[in-house]
């Protein structure tokens, strides 16, 4: 093994009394084996030795070129950092807490892969370099509490930035447009550092801190080369004033013409209804028939067509049975609306009570049916709206500057009540889901997960349903009708790796392939490569991600029948942390705008019930 002598040479010069690294010995070849370090393809590719009072240099580990994770955090490593350049599959650099000095490692600044680069807390001097902006896919730089002097270079490649902070230095001038939205914490303790989000640099025009973003794009340097050359603030309060009242006609426009589309859509419909109503549905004593041909189902929730006709409506998304609207309406009520496609159905009463079955569906993991109505060129879908957004959101949409990745325990409750939804179906009706994917996970006002869309693909039926979205089982695949409780689960556990990669299933490029991808990486023995990077700030939680990951697996087995059922598969996520589903207050910021919040929201761990 080419990485053996390295670090046999490491280990001379960092723990020479032989206190900290005693298991690393040269009887056994095989480094892979040593504590803190993992392998790839029998290289060295993951080195994790924090907090040993290891000392001396890193040296040595400069030839370990197949390393992607490094963290030597709360060491005493000292002097000035050797050349890293041959360490070009670095993912995550974690060099704090130690003794380095010299200048700022500028040799770091040519990773093609780095992600996390982590220095702070050591006795660095010079400048940053403006080569910082060739890490590109940088999340984090922390550079605080060094001797880091002369002005801070503009940022403006690192768009992907969320963790930054170069406090307790000696920096000086003032702080670049591309870096002003992040806190006044990230710079504090810098005697010579002005302007946004410090105080005014001398001079200086009066800056904006509303328009002021983590990072903001570039085009917005039309507006900093105006403040630079000392413009008056008259002019950036005007692109202001034009910015808000541009925002605000494309808003009254663009409802205006989602109202009218939406109307006119639905007059046909409703003067066909109206007209029969009056004979069939007038004083009609048949629980939740609107005279208008809504039908009511459980719940609270009742207005008429007219009203939702007249409801602003936002559109959330198109899927394959048709498109979701939020509705608000004049009483306040928010609801979901989904505009289905051309059912082939036999027909009305086919699905009235295909409707019938999925409304008395009630569980604090399950998104309810609240009404439904059906015309001959209209069919709609009445259910409560969801204000913390999907699951898919939370993942792949909640990135980027300021946003704050979704956290590891928040991920295992949203997967623990996905999975009680989906069982609870399963046991209701000999129901399937059939669409079980990550837009189709909701978060409620409390922050459980909901599953929704369940039981239309039965509805549908043919071609327009052949979805080959990443999540089908491979027997499912083919027509998209053939779904069971068994390819469900299948579905299911490509959530899973959803949720433990961060990789989407129906992006393009992985489309079909994730459980493939998972497989094989983890074949090679190198499971922590398969988690999300989000992941790797979270200390312990290892061995909870192999074992929801290996739930994952058995879930996608190819045999539809060596897959577990879901109510093991709930039970299995509830006993790995010991968690119990219940609302997680502190885990999301919630937002609650909704009159309509459901009144069987759930209170605990269970609440289900299957009202008759
Ligand atoms: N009740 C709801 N509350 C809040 N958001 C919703 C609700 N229902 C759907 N959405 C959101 O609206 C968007 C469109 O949903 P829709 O179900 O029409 O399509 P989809 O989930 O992308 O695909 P599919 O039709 O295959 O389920 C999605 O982002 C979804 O998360």
């Amino acid at each position: 093994n080419p990485d053996f002598h390295p670090l046999m040479s490491f280990k001379a010069s960092s723990d020479p009394s032989n206190k900290f690294l005693s298991q690393w010995n040269s009887t056994s070849s095989n480094p892979c084996t040593w504590h803190g370090v993992s392998c790839l393809h029998h290289r060295v590719s993951h080195l994790v030795l924090e907090d040993l009072n290891l000392t001396g240099s890193i040296l040595p580990l400069t030839s370990l070129t197949q390393l992607r994770i490094l963290s030597l955090k709360r060491n005493r490593f000292d002097g000035p950092f050797p050349s890293l350049s041959n360490l070009t599959a670095l993912k995550l650099l974690f060099l704090s807490h130690n003794k380095f000095s010299g200048e700022f490692p500028a040799t770091v600044t040519s990773l093609p892969h780095l992600y996390r680069l982590d220095i702070s807390h050591n006795n660095l001097s010079g400048q940053i370099p403006a080569t910082v902006n060739h890490l590109t896919h940088l999340l984090t730089l922390r550079l605080d509490s060094n001797n880091l002097r002369g002005r801070i270079p503009n940022m403006i490649n690192l768009s992907h930035l969320q963790d930054f902070n170069v406090s307790s230095n000696q920096l000086s001038g003032q702080i670049p447009d591309s870096l002003s939205g992040f806190p006044g914490s990230a710079f504090s303790n810098n005697l010579f550092l002005c302007g946004v989000p410090l105080r005014k640099c001398k001079g200086q025009t009066k800056a904006i801190p509303a328009l002021a973003s983590p990072l903001k794009p570039r085009n917005d340097t039309v507006l900093n080369k105006r403040k630079t050359h000392g413009a008056a603030p008259k002019i950036g309060v005007m692109v202001l004033v034009i910015i808000v009242l541009g925002d605000v006609l494309v808003l009254a426009l663009v409802s205006f013409l989602l109202y009218c589309y939406f109307w006119r859509l639905l007059k046909e419909g409703k003067a066909e209804t109206h007209s029969k109503s009056n004979a069939v549905y007038k004083g009609c004593a048949e629980r939740g028939v609107n005279s208008d041909g809504m039908v009511f189902l459980e719940g609270v929730m009742r207005f008429e067509l007219e009203e939702l006709l007249r409801a602003s409506a936002e559109m959330l998304g198109k899927g394959v049975f048709g498109t979701a609207y939020k509705a608000v309406l004049d009483d306040g009520t928010v609801a979901a609306v989904k505009r289905l496609k051309e059912v082939s159905v036999g027909g009305k009463r086919e699905f009235q009570q295909r409707m019938e079955v999925l409304g008395r569906l009630r569980h604090c993991n399950v998104v309810p049916l609240r009404a439904y109505y059906f015309a001959k060129d209209e069919k709609l879908l009445v259910s409560d709206y969801m204000p913390n957004g999907s699951l898919s959101w939370l993942l792949h949409g909640n990135r980027g500057p300021g946003r704050t990745p979704l956290d590891w325990t928040t991920r295992v409750k949203l997967a623990a009540g996905a999975a009680r939804g989906i069982a609870f179906i399963h046991n209701s009706d000999k129901l399937t889901h059939g669409n079980i994917k990550s837009t189709n996970v909701l978060v409620d006002v409390v922050g459980n997960a909901c599953v929704s869309d369940f039981g239309l693909s039965s509805i549908f039926a043919g071609p327009t349903c052949a979805r080959s979205n990443g999540y089908l089982a491979p027997e499912a695949s083919l027509d998209g009708r053939k779904q069971t409780h068994m390819s469900d689960v299948y579905s299911f556990g490509v959530l899973l790796m959803e949720i433990l990669t961060g990789k989407c299933p129906s992006a393009a490029a992985e489309a079909l392939e994730l459980p493939r991808w998972v497989r094989s990486v983890v074949r090679e023995e190198w499971t922590a490569e398969v988690f999300d990077l989000e992941l790797m700030r979270y200390k312990d939680i290892e061995e909870e991600m192999v074992a929801l990951l290996q739930i994952a697996m058995a879930c996608t087995v190819a045999a539809p029948d060596q897959r577990p059922r879901m109510s093991h598969v709930a039970k299995m996520i509830e006993d790995l942390s010991g968690i119990h589903v219940s609302p997680s207050h502190d885990a999301l910021d919630l937002v609650s705008e909704s009159p309509s919040v459901p009144e069987d929201a759930c209170t605990g761990g269970g609440g289900a019930s299957a009202s008759q």
